[in-house]
């Protein structure tokens, strides 16, 4: 009877263990070229399992942002297969991909706010449209993430009465104002000062932990990002050409990337 216990207790340890480890978001063998040219994207995988921020870092036009619009399921591979939440991604069902999406929360580089509504109705904007939540609960639930990204005070003012930062970070408010479980962020960092880069990248980690979700940051910024990434992947070339923990990484003798975790970070395509 004993070792039968043990044995259920054992099984359920591994369902435990396996509930961490499960895979969010899952590339494998990806490639992607838009139209005929070259490969933008050429033969990548990469994991992010519950609770991870994972970095995809390298140099300007790499593909990190066509690695993230092929995550959202906004491209679609050639080659290889994307998987999210445990399967493959519907690009032919556009009403299973709208489902998906409304379980992501996406800051794009150019992710302009909605200039004619208040930053209270720009992180209002995917509760309204989404989900059936009561003004009360959107109220709330609206100000708690305001309140996250330090700009309860500025709810009822404009975009155009905002500096570029708290645009920034009121559109951060809004890409995570669902709760996602997938959060992804190309270069969360940019066009905000040191302080503003500190909260920001301490928001997308605590945000991973809180909500148990899978995020994605790609950015330039080693340093913010290896402060809160438990992976790391380098790209070159559309390739994955180094991968590891921020440790890991930092302790790396390839002469590229002690190039770039070290220092000069502005390679450009051809370095
Ligand atoms: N819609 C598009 N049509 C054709 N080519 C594109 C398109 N979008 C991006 N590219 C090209 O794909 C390459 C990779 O672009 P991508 O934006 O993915 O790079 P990136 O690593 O994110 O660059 P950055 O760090 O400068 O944002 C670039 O050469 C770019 O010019």
């Amino acid at each position: 009877m004993n070792h039968v216990v043990s044995s259920l207790k054992y099984f359920r340890f591994l369902w435990w263990c396996q509930s961490f480890i499960e895979f969010m978001i899952k590339l494998n063998q990806v490639h992607f070229s838009y139209g005929h040219a070259d490969p933008i994207v050429n033969g990548v995988s990469l994991s992010v399992s519950r609770g991870q921020v994972v970095a995809v870092m390298g140099p300007s036009g790499c593909g990190k942002t066509t690695l993230l619009r092929l995550v959202a399921g906004l491209l679609r591979p050639s080659r290889g297969e994307a998987t999210l939440l445990g399967a493959p991604l519907p690009y032919d069902d556009a009403s299973a991909l709208r489902e998906l999406r409304k379980k992501m929360g996406m800051l794009f580089q150019f992710g302009a706010l909605f200039t004619d509504m208040s930053v209270f109705e720009n992180v209002a904007f995917p509760l309204r449209e989404n989900t059936a939540l009561s003004q009360a609960d959107i109220q709330q639930q609206v100000m708690t993430k305001l309140t996250a990204v330090g700009l309860a005070d500025a709810a009822q003012k404009m975009p155009s009465e905002v500096s570029g930062g708290m645009a920034r970070r009121v559109a951060l408010a809004r890409a995570i104002a669902q709760n996602p479980q997938i959060m992804l962020f190309d270069e969360p960092f940019a066009g905000l000062d040191p302080i503003a880069m500190d909260t920001i990248a301490q928001l997308i980690r605590e945000q991973t932990d809180e909500l148990n979700a899978a995020s994605i940051v790609v950015s330039h910024d080693v340093q913010e990002t290896f402060a809160i990434a438990d992976y790391v992947y380098v790209m070159h070339h559309a390739h994955i050409v180094a991968e590891g923990t921020p440790m890991q990484l930092w302790a790396n003798e390839d002469p590229f990337i002690k190039r770039f975790v070290h220092g000069r970070h502005g390679l450009e395509v051809g370095a």
